[in-house]
């Protein structure tokens, strides 16, 4: 059965590994070492005072790395550091004791003795009284670097302990007063250096490099067999399904993802440099994947976890009798808000991030997606995005033992309990027959399987490539969007004009976002239009839009401000390039137009005016990259609008008049821009003709009505409209104010409300504000300004 093959291998796997440790510990002579420091001279070791202080009269304060940035901040790190261009190290037997202890350091860490690990100086450190390096994982300089070497030098100190951690276990090393220490543990490995209680702690810290010196030997021939038939069932009976209560049986899996324990970097995921019992793991996968005829490639997984999990109660005094939070500071409550917010349980550690000491009693949910991966041929990697069955995943160290990059702790939720998200980023061996080879690299995304397919298609063998096209039909779906799908994008299109068959055609480009289509693409695509022609075309643009209106996010925004360039870009490309532009324009329009409407709603007027200014730029890109009937019959639509969709037209005008050429005349939306000027100005110019409130007339305009058929709203609509009225008393209870509250708050009205705790029930007081004329003046004077503008930058009906 499936699983068991899946239980067998990890086992195989984890009995095989030679027992590698995280970090190592050795000490040699103090004689092995002379080192010298510019500005110094050469250290006597054992270390004294006088001479520590002169290395820190030559040193300077330490940074770290955090991202792509290098910060100092003593609060994280605290510390004297000396370059190693400073620094010579020498002595008689050095080098040879220094490789004497790398040998062992190789062994201790579980690296196989195909390899040979080097040691570079990296910098002198000096710790005083008081000083430390909190937690940290050191960034991996050099692709061949696999961890660190810290040389501590022979002084007298107290405190200054260096803790390694790796999968939940720490080690604590104390460097020696008259011995070299050497301390090395791998690049993935957090770390960090207690304060020093008294003395000075000098350490050396070196990167320590792998590099690959013979090929692989041959391994056990029976354990490789093992492993070999492993895989072979495993690819041939049926997967197991995880809640399989009495389904059919499945098809055999496509792939074996086999978790590693230790953590890469993309740069440093190569077979040659895998950590500790890592690197004898994947060996023996390898050899077993070519005697079972599978391919093997290196892959990057997002693993996320949802626990069932509760927060470290005890150290809460809350829990017993629970009292009202006297400062609270919500309007609504009336003593029913029992917890001060931050003293909940577990809020201290939420603000903080932490929940290492959270109960973790049973895993509910996870998922592993495979982002990234290298080549079979070993060339490079390529980005993918693959979700992993459940009948696919096998590892030896679990996740829940290593540390999690994120977690997140949501409080009872209904459905389940209290539950903790944890997220890690793992490394894997991707396994697969060699004869679905096409099959489980298409399904990831891969633009290599669509390069082969490209390469079938090149060398004339069309049935070829159709039937391996075809055979994608069940799960090509999902590519995502954005900048990160488009080299796929790019990959498929040419396949599809060359697959001459328009339903495969569609079947490859359809799952992709309008958002990855881009300039690079307007040749493909207008190919692609010219070959299945322009209804094919329609077609395809709005798969790619999706349901209009379902994102709107900044992708889309950003992906409008291309729409022009993309346009133009298409018109001028061989083939049918205008059957691809007209729909990208009228699909763009339609979704500008639905979130135009939804703004136009929006009583609360500073929110609307932002959202309607952003979208001005976006309509001014839609009609930039529209052909000019699109564009009229667009403005004709904008002219029918109420008179606060202005509030987007104005913006869209400016965004134009800031590209001269796009409404210079002859340009494809020049006419319509120039309709939507001379509308704003009819508009603009009437309004400034309504006369200017009376200095006593309170009276609103109702903006939206209550259609829940309540009692209050009447009242509530005569006082907003009496001309006399502009403040209103009124007992009302909890229900009903907040009723009234949410009215007032969505309109945008200028009325304040707020509640009088006296008396039963409590008082609403609504009041009108002054912004009832100043608002009232502020649209004036922007109308005068907006007209002026104008007048000045569209001047009416030219010739
Ligand atoms: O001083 C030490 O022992 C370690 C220093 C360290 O962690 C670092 O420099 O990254
Ligand atoms: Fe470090």
């Amino acid at each position: 059965m499936g699983h068991g093959a899946r239980k067998q291998l990890a086992e195989l796997l984890d009995d095989a590994q030679r027992r590698g440790d995280f970090s190592t510990r050795i000490e040699m002579s103090a004689r092995a070492l002379r080192i010298e420091v510019d500005g110094v001279g050469e250290l006597p070791l054992p270390l004294r005072a006088p001479v520590t202080k002169k290395l820190i009269a030559q040193a300077r304060q330490a940074s770290f790395g955090r991202g792509e940035q290098t910060l100092s901040d003593t609060s994280v790190r605290d510390t004297w550091e000396i370059t190693p261009d400073r620094i010579t190290l020498g002595g008689t037997d050095w080098d040879r004791t220094l490789d004497g202890v790398l040998d062992g350091v190789r062994t201790a860490l579980g690296l196989p003795p195909t390899v040979v690990l080097r040691a570079e100086p990296h910098a002198l450190l000096v710790y005083g009284k008081g000083q430390f390096f909190l937690p940290h994982q050191d960034s991996e300089k050099d692709d061949s670097m696999v961890g660190t070497l810290v040389v501590s030098l022979p002084s007298h100190h107290t405190g200054g302990e260096l803790v390694v951690s790796h999968a939940g276990r720490s080690v604590v090393h104390q460097a020696s007063r008259d011995k070299l220490t050497f301390a090395a543990f791998y690049a993935d490995c957090l770390h960090e250096v207690k304060p020093v209680k008294s003395g000075y702690r000098v350490t050396l810290t070196m990167n320590l490099l792998a590099e690959r010196i013979r090929p692989a030997g041959e391994d056990d021939g029976g354990l490789v067999a093992d492993l070999a038939h492993c895989l072979t069932e495993h690819f041939t009976e049926p997967a197991e399904e995880r809640y399989a209560y009495g389904r059919q049986k499945a098809a055999p899996p496509n792939r074996l993802v086999y978790l590693l324990d230790h953590e890469y970097t993309q740069r440093g995921l190569d077979w040659d440099r895998l950590k500790g019992a890592d690197a004898t793991r994947t060996a023996l996968l390898r050899q077993a994947a070519a005697e079972a005829d599978c391919e093997a490639v290196l892959a990057l997984a997002e693993v996320k976890e949802t626990w069932d999990a509760h927060a470290p109660y005890d150290r809460y005094d809350y829990y017993g009798e629970v009292e009202h939070y006297d400062d609270c500071e919500d309007e609504e409550c009336e003593g029913e808000c029992l917890l001060d917010p931050d003293g909940e349980p577990g809020a201290e550690r939420r603000r903080s991030g932490d929940f290492s000491d959270y109960e973790l009693n049973e895993l509910i949910d996870d998922e592993i997606t495979l982002s990234w991966w290298t080549r079979p041929d070993g060339t490079g990697g390529e980005q993918i995005n693959l979700p992993v069955a459940y009948a696919e995943v096998c590892a030896t160290a679990e996740n829940k033992d290593l540390t999690p990059y994120q977690s997140e702790y949501e409080g009872y939720m209904g459905n389940y309990g209290n539950t903790l998200d944890r997220w890690y980023r793992r490394a894997a061996v991707v396994l697969w027959p060699r004869q679905r080879s096409f099959t489980a690299r298409a399904e990831a995304g891969s633009e290599g399987a669509l390069r082969e397919l490209q390469g079938h298609l090149d060398a004339g063998d069309l049935d070829r490539a159709r039937t391996l096209a075809r055979s994608l039909a069940p799960f090509w779906k999902h590519h995502g969007s954005g900048e990160a799908a488009a080299a796929l994008f790019a990959a498929a299109l040419p396949v599809a004009v060359g697959l001459r068959e328009a339903d495969t055609a569609t079947m490859l480009l359809a799952p992709f976002g309008v958002e990855t289509v881009g300039e690079r693409h307007a040749s493909g695509l207008a190919a692609a239009a010219a070959r299945y022609g322009r209804t094919w075309a329609r077609g395809a643009v709005s798969s790619w839009f999706g349901t209009v209106g379902a994102y709107t996010g900044a992708g889309r925004a950003a992906w409008l401000e291309s729409l022009p360039g993309l346009c133009t870009a298409l018109r001028a490309a061989d083939g049918d390039g205008d059957a691809m532009a007209s729909p990208l324009a009228e699909g763009a329009w339609q979704a500008v137009e639905q979130q135009l409407t939804s703004w136009l709603g929006v009583g609360r007027e500073t929110e609307r005016r932002t959202g309607m200014e952003g979208l001005g730029v976006s309509l001014a890109r839609v009609l930039q990259a529209a052909g000019p009937e699109t564009a009229d019959t667009i403005a004709a639509t904008l002219r029918g609008l109420p008179d606060t969709a202005l509030e987007c037209l104005l913006p869209a005008l400016r965004t134009a008049a800031r590209q001269p050429t796009t409404i210079r005349d002859g340009a494809p939306a020049a006419r319509a821009f120039q309709t939507l000027a001379d509308h704003c100005e009819d508009r603009l110019a009437a309004a400034l003709t309504r006369p200017v409130r009376a200095a006593d007339d309170w009276s609103l305009t109702l903006a939206g009505t209550c259609r829940t058929g309540c009692g209050l709203c009447p009242d509530l609509d005569a006082f907003l409209t009496s001309r006399t009225r502009h403040v209103m008393e009124w007992p009302l209870a909890k229900e009903g104010r907040r009723h009234l509250h949410s009215r007032i708050d969505q309109a945008g009205l200028p009325v304040s409300h707020t509640t009088r705790r006296q008396g039963r029930p409590y008082v609403l007081v609504l009041t009108k504000t002054d912004a009832v004329f100043t608002r009232e003046q502020a649209t004036r004077t922007r109308a005068e300004t907006d007209l002026a503008w104008l007048r000045d930058k569209w001047p009416r009906a030219r010739g």
